[in-house]
């Protein structure tokens, strides 16, 4: 019996659209003036320290401006990127610049789960803070008291089962208790690796043959 589900945001809660023409353009276009200016920022100074091991060098700071921007052109989950997305779309979001992109039948169904009492949590490569950020500035208003908690990279990759059995320990719950929605196969793969219930949002893609994961096109197909 399930008694939790871990969404995904791009692709299941949230469009493909509103994240790639929306939010990383906006980091992007922001990124070199907002490490100038808080550089001196202990936050920001730990941040760009981890970039920079990663980045495998001593870069300075335009370099690692340049190293951040190609993360983002490439779509690289990169924890240390992730946080400082989340950092410039804080003001883009308190700026009303935009707010958080939810499909209706997300909010309609994820509202109903919580009135029916189940848990429900996050797990997206964003940030944990643009995470709230998003659900909390979306298009229908605060969601975040429907959520009980939220992970991102910091617990593991979404394509690592060890990551959904970090996540299954968190929340105290039998991994098959607990369902992943999400619109990529190499993620639910390795929810299902990790003993997790699995269901694939394909929304605008063609249905997937020979698959072992239910497929919907969206969350009024989800039965629990
Ligand atoms: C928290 S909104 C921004 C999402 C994001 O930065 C991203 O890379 C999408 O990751 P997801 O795991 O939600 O597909
Ligand atoms: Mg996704």
């Amino acid at each position: 019996m399930i008694k939790a589900i871990v969404t995904d945001i791009e692709g299941t809660t949230s469009s493909l659209s509103f994240v790639k023409d929306v939010l990383f353009p906006y980091a992007r276009a922001r990124l070199p003036d907002f490490v100038r200016r808080h550089r001196e920022q202990a936050e920001i100074k730990l941040l760009l320290a981890d970039a920079n091991q990663l980045a495998g060098g001593e870069l300075d700071e335009d370099a690692l401006i340049a190293q951040f921007i190609h993360w983002i052109d490439t779509d690289q989950k990169i924890t240390p990127l992730k946080s400082l997305q989340g950092l410039i779309w804080q003001e883009g979001y308190r700026n009303t610049d935009f707010t958080g992109h939810v499909y209706e039948d997300a909010v309609r169904n994820l509202r109903n789960w919580f009135g029916l009492g189940y848990k429900l949590y996050v797990y997206s490569s964003g940030s944990v803070q643009a995470q709230k950020l998003l659900f909390g500035y979306s298009d229908f208003g605060d969601l975040t008291p429907i959520f009980s908690g939220y992970f991102d990279t910091h617990i593991g990759g979404k394509k690592e089962a060890t990551s959904y059995e970090r996540i299954a320990a968190e929340l105290g719950l039998p991994a098959e208790q607990i369902l992943f929605l999400s619109d990529i196969k190499d993620e639910l793969d390795a929810a299902r690796q990790a003993g997790f219930a699995t269901c694939w949002l394909v929304r605008d893609q063609a249905p997937d043959s020979g698959t072992e994961h239910v497929q919907v096109s969206d969350f009024d197909g989800i039965h629990l």
